[in-house]
C-alpha cells in the first residue's frame, strides 16, 4: 500500500473506524476518503456493486449557497432495518427526490443569488409587518404607557408570527433592557426561549439584528425556522463565503444576520456602515459561555468580541444617539464564567443581568454504573432503548443474546485487588492516566501519539461544522407556509428521539453501528466524519427519520427539537456545564424526558487530551472533579446539584423525578471506626516523617528499596489502605472503593486534604490530616459519624472478594510455591491483555510527546 493509501487509512481510523475496515475499504474503492467512508458505512456484506459517492454527486458544496429553504418532507419512518449508509446520501440524491434541506436546494424563484438584479434584491427586502415596525423613540421613552404599548406590539408579533401567546417574564425583562438601550446578560435554562429575546427587536424596529453564533449547524437551524415565521435571515460562517450574500447582508437585506465570531470581527467596517444606513437594533452573542476560558466550551474568537462594544458606541459613531445594545445569552455559566463574560466583552457598567432559574422541571436525571469502554456493555445498557424502538423484539433478542454471552466472559468490574493496587495505582499517577486512553485506543498494538489522541476526541466544536459556509433564507410568504407538512412529533407509534453522547469518535461510530445492527435507525455524528454526512444526519434528525444519534460534543449546542425524549451520556462528561448543556436538548416540548448518565463508577474519570494552559488544566480538573462527585452522589437531588452548580439557590429542594428523589438515599452508615482508623494511620505516618530521622519511617513500614522509599515518603491513599488491611483484621476484606469513597467524604468535610495542594486530581491522592480532622477524629470516640455511602462505596459492597494485605501479597511472590500457584492461576484465567510497561521518561523527549502540556 503506498503513502497516500496509508494516509486515507489513517484518516479513517481518526474518524473512528476500525483499522481493518479502513484497509478493506481502501483496497476496494481506492484512495478517495469519501468513497471509503461510504463503503464502510454501507457495509461490506451488501450485495450489488458499490457505487462510489464521487461518481454520483458533485462535491461542490459551496455551489448550494444562497438558496431558500423549503419545508422538509416528513416521513413517518420506514419499517425496514436501517444502516448508517441511509444517513449518508449525496446532495444529488436529495435533489432528485425533491428533498430540500436548508440551502441545499435551489428555489427557482430565488436561484439568482450569484447575480442579483435590483428587482431580485427588492424581493429579499425585509418583510416587515406594517404593524410590527415600531419607532424606536416611542419604544424607549420610558413611560409605562409606552412600555405597555411595545409589549402589546410584541404580543401581536408573537401570536401572528410565532404562534406563541405571550412573553415569558425573563424575555420581557431582557426586551425592556434592550428598549432602554442597555447591555444585557441573559442567563436562562436550556429551551427556555432565549432566541426570541434577540429575534423580536428586528421585528419591532425594522433595523437589523446581528447574532453571533458558534456553529454553522446552529445558525442554519435558526435561519430555517425564522424563514417559516416569515422572517428573512442569513448566516455567514468563516469558510469561503458567497460575497453576494455578505454584500446583501451589509446592505440590510435580511432582518437577522447570523455570523460566526471569526467573521464578525472582519466585518466591523461594513457593519458600521450598515448601522448608519439601515440601523442595527442589537448585537446578540448567543452561547456566550464560549467567551470564557473557565467555561466548558471556550472559543478563543469569542474573546475578541469586545470589539463590538468598542466600535458601536455613540461616543465613536456620531450618527448614533445611543450605543448599539449588546445582549449575551447562555444557559450554562457558573458565577465565575458570568463575571468573565461581562469583563471579556467589555460590556458597559450598567449591563443588566437577567437571571432565571436553570432548573428544568421535566428532566428526569439518573446515574448508572457501566463499563462503557467495553463493547460488551452495549447489550445490557441499551436493551431498554432497543425494546423501546424495536418492533421485531424477538429477532433482535437473539442477536443481543449472543452479544450478552460474549460480554459475560469479558466482564470485569474493575475492582482493584492487591495486585492492581501495586501495579496500577502506585506506579501510575493521574497525569499518566490521561495517556492511558492512548493505550486503550491503540487499535494496532502500537502506542499512539498524543497528537493522534487529540484527533480521537472532539474537544472544541469547529464553527464550520458543515459543508456550507453561508446561506440565506427568505421570509416565506403565508401562502407557502400552508403547504408545509408539519412533522407530527406526537405520533402514536413514534417514541421520540434519543441522543447518545460519547467521549470519543470511535465510540460514536461503534455504538451507532451496534444499534443499526440490532435494527434501530441510528447514525453517528462526530467532527471527523464527512461534513456532508453530518448535514444529512441533522436533516434526518429534524425530520424524525432517525431514532438515535450517537454523537460526540460536536452535536448539541442550541439544538432545538421538541421531541427528544432521552439523552444518554455513555461515559463521563468532562464537566457539569457540558453535561447540562447536552442534557438540555431533551424535553423541549415541556413533556417528561429522561437524562441518564452511564459511567464507570469504580474509576475516576480522566481528562481528555487537549491543548490547555496551566490555569486551564487546573480548571479542567476542577470541572471534571465536580462531575465525578455528581456521579458519586447518592443522597442529594440531582437537579439540585446541577442548578446549584450554576450558583442558583434551588428553592424547590427536590425535583421528585431523579433517581435519588425517587429511590431515596441509601441507609445512613456509621463510619466512625473506619474514619478514625484511616485518620490515625495517616496522622501516625506524618508524625513519624516529621519527628524521626529520614530512615525511620521506611524501616517501620518494612520498605526497603529506594523506589518504595520515595513513594512512601509521599504515600498515597492506597498505601494507607494496605496498612489498615495489614494491621486490622476486621477491615482486611473491606474493598478499596469503600475507602476511596470514605476518603472523599472526609475530604469534603475537611478532615483531610491533598498534600501538595494540587488541584490537578479528580480524587484525593496524597493525604494530609487537617486541624479540623484532628479535633474530630484523632481520638477514640464512640460518637457516631453517620454518612450516606456514595456510589463507589455501594458498588464495593456488591463485590464478594477477599484481600490479602499489601505486604503479605508482595511477600508471597518471593515464595517459589506461592509464585508457581499464582502464575498457574494467571495462565488458566484469561486476563485482559496487559501492554508491556514502557519506561517513563521525563525531560525534553517526554515533553515532545505531550503537546497539550508544553504550554504549562
Ligand atoms: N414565550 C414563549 N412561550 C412559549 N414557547 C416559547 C416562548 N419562547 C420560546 N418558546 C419556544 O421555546 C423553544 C426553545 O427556544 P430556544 O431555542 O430559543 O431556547 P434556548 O433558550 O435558546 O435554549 P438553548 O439554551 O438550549 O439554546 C422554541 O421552540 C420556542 O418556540
Ligand atoms: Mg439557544
Amino acid at each position: 500500500m503506498d503513502l497516500s493509501s496509508d494516509h486515507v487509512v489513517m484518516k479513517l481510523v481518526e474518524m473512528g473506524f476500525e483499522k481493518l475496515d479502513a484497509l478493506d475499504a481502501v483496497k476496494a474503492v481506492g484512495k478517495s476518503c469519501d468513497d471509503a467512508v461510504e463503503y464502510i458505512l454501507k457495509g461490506h456484506h451488501r450485495t450489488g456493486g458499490f457505487a462510489p459517492a464521487s461518481s454520483l454527486c458533485s462535491t461542490g458544496s459551496n455551489k448550494i449557497l444562497g438558496k431558500r429553504a423549503m419545508p422538509p418532507s416528513f416521513s413517518s419512518g420506514s419499517k425496514r432495518q436501517s444502516s448508517l449508509f441511509d444517513h449518508f446520501r449525496s446532495v444529488n440524491q436529495n435533489k432528485k427526490k425533491g428533498n430540500t434541506f436548508g440551502s441545499a436546494e435551489v428555489d427557482s424563484q430565488l436561484d439568482t443569488a450569484s447575480d442579483p438584479s435590483k428587482e431580485q434584491i427588492k424581493s429579499f427586502a425585509p418583510v416587515f409587518l406594517e404593524s410590527s415596525c415600531y419607532p424606536e423613540t416611542e419604544l424607549s421613552n420610558g413611560c409605562s404607557e409606552a412600555s405597555s404599548t411595545w409589549e402589546k406590539r410584541v404580543n401581536s408579533i408573537l401570536r401572528n408570527r410565532f404562534g406563541i401567546s405571550s412573553l415569558r417574564s425573563f424575555q420581557r425583562e431582557a426586551l425592556s433592557t434592550w428598549v432602554a438601550h442597555k447591555d444585557c446578560l441573559v442567563l436562562a435554562a436550556t429551551g427556555s426561549g432565549k432566541s426570541l429575546c434577540f429575534q423580536i427587536p428586528a421585528l419591532l424596529t425594522g433595523k437589523v439584528v446581528v447574532v453571533i453564533s458558534p456553529l454553522i449547524s446552529l445558525m442554519h437551524d435558526q435561519c430555517l425556522k425564522l424563514s417559516r415565521h416569515r422572517v428573512s435571515a442569513c448566516f455567514l460562517g468563516s469558510g469561503q463565503l458567497d460575497n453576494c450574500i455578505e454584500e446583501k447582508a451589509m446592505q440590510g437585506m435580511y432582518q437577522i444576520i447570523y455570523v460566526c465570531p471569526e467573521t464578525v470581527v472582519r466585518l466591523i467596517k461594513p457593519l458600521q456602515k450598515l448601522a448608519k444606513t439601515h440601523g442595527i437594533a442589537l448585537f446578540a452573542i448567543d452561547e456566550a459561555h464560549c467567551v470564557s476560558k473557565w467555561g466548558h466550551d471556550f472559543r478563543p474568537h469569542y474573546r475578541r468580541l469586545s470589539v463590538l462594544r468598542e466600535n458601536f458606541c455613540a461616543s465613536n459613531l456620531e450618527f448614533l444617539e445611543y450605543d448599539v445594545p449588546i445582549m449575551a445569552l447562555t444557559a450554562t455559566a457558573t458565577v465565575h464564567v458570568q463575571e468573565d463574560i461581562l469583563e471579556s466583552l467589555h460590556l458597559s457598567k450598567e449591563t443588566k443581568t437577567v437571571l432565571t432559574s436553570f432548573f428544568r422541571p421535566n428532566l428526569q436525571f439518573s446515574v448508572k454504573h457501566s463499563r462503557t469502554k467495553f463493547a460488551s456493555s452495549y447489550a445490557k445498557d441499551f436493551q431498554n432503548l432497543i425494546d423501546l424502538y424495536s418492533e421485531k423484539k424477538k429477532s433482535i433478542g437473539k442477536k443481543v443474546a449472543v452479544i450478552s454471552r460474549e460480554s459475560e466472559e469479558q466482564t470485569d468490574f474493575g475492582y482493584h485487588d492487591a495486585q492492581n493496587i501495586y501495579e496500577t495505582d502506585y506506579d501510575e499517577d493521574e497525569e499518566d492516566q490521561e495517556n492511558s486512553l492512548a493505550k486503550k485506543n491503540s487499535s494496532n498494538g502500537k502506542e499512539l501519539s498524543e497528537e493522534y489522541l487529540e484527533d480521537e476526541t472532539d474537544i472544541f466544536q469547529s464553527v464550520d461544522d458543515w459543508d456550507v459556509a453561508c446561506g440565506e433564507f427568505c421570509a416565506m410568504p403565508p401562502c407557502e407556509l400552508l403547504d408545509i407538512p408539519v412533522p407530527s412529533e406526537k405520533q402514536k407509534d413514534f417514541e421520540g428521539l434519543t441522543i447518545i453522547y460519547v467521549p470519543t469518535r470511535k465510540e460514536s461510530v461503534n455504538i451507532a453501528k451496534y444499534l443499526c445492527g440490532v435494527g434501530l435507525k441510528a447514525a453517528a455524528y462526530n467532527a471527523s466524519l464527512p461534513k456532508k454526512h453530518l448535514r444529512q444526519v441533522h436533516q434526518d434528525f429534524h425530520e424524525n427519520k432517525l431514532q438515535v444519534v450517537v454523537a460526540t460534543i460536536a452535536f448539541g449546542m442550541g439544538i432545538d427539537k421538541k421531541n427528544v425524549r432521552k439523552i444518554i451520556h455513555y461515559g463521563w462528561p468532562q464537566s457539569l456545564e457540558a453535561y447540562y448543556q447536552e442534557a438540555g436538548r431533551a424535553g423541549r416540548d415541556g413533556e417528561l424526558a429522561e437524562c441518564v448518565l452511564y459511567a464507570d463508577l469504580s474509576r475516576a474519570p480522566t481528562l481528555l487530551p487537549s491543548r490547555r494552559s496551566k490555569e486551564q488544566t487546573e480548571q479542567a480538573y476542577k470541572m471534571l472533579s465536580d462531575c465525578f462527585r455528581y456521579g458519586m452522589n447518592t443522597s442529594t437531588c440531582r437537579a439540585k446539584i446541577l442548578v446549584e452548580y450554576f450558583g442558583e439557590d434551588f428553592s424547590s429542594k427536590k425535583c421528585n423525578l431523579c433517581d435519588v428523589c425517587k429511590e431515596g438515599p441509601p441507609e445512613l452508615v456509621n463510619v466512625r471506626e473506619e474514619a478514625n482508623l484511616l485518620f490515625q494511620v495517616i496522622t501516625a505516618f506524618h508524625l513519624q516523617v516529621d519527628n524521626n530521622s529520614e530512615h525511620a519511617p521506611y524501616e517501620d513500614y518494612g520498605l526497603g528499596n529506594s523506589k518504595q522509599k520515595k513513594l512512601s515518603h509521599k504515600p498515597n491513599l492506597l498505601f494507607f489502605i494496605s496498612k489498615i488491611r495489614e494491621q486490622c483484621q476486621k477491615f482486611k476484606e473491606t474493598d478499596c472503593l469503600w475507602w476511596k469513597g470514605l476518603a472523599r467524604i472526609m475530604e469534603a468535610r475537611e478532615y483531610i486534604k491533598e498534600m501538595d495542594n494540587k488541584d490537578r486530581r479528580v480524587e484525593i491522592k496524597f493525604i494530609l490530616p487537617t486541624e479540623k480532622g484532628k479535633k474530630q477524629l484523632d481520638f477514640e470516640d464512640d460518637k457516631p459519624l453517620y454518612v450516606y455511602p456514595e456510589a463507589d462505596m455501594l458498588l464495593s459492597l456488591k463485590q464478594d472478594r477477599t484481600y490479602s494485605g499489601f505486604s503479605e501479597w508482595r511477600k508471597g511472590w518471593a515464595d517459589p510455591e506461592i509464585r508457581r500457584q499464582r502464575l498457574e492461576r494467571r495462565e488458566r484465567k484469561p486476563r485482559r491483555e496487559r501492554k508491556p510497561r514502557k519506561k517513563r521518561t521525563r525531560g525534553p523527549s517526554s515533553k515532545k510527546l505531550h503537546p497539550w502540556r508544553s504550554k504549562e
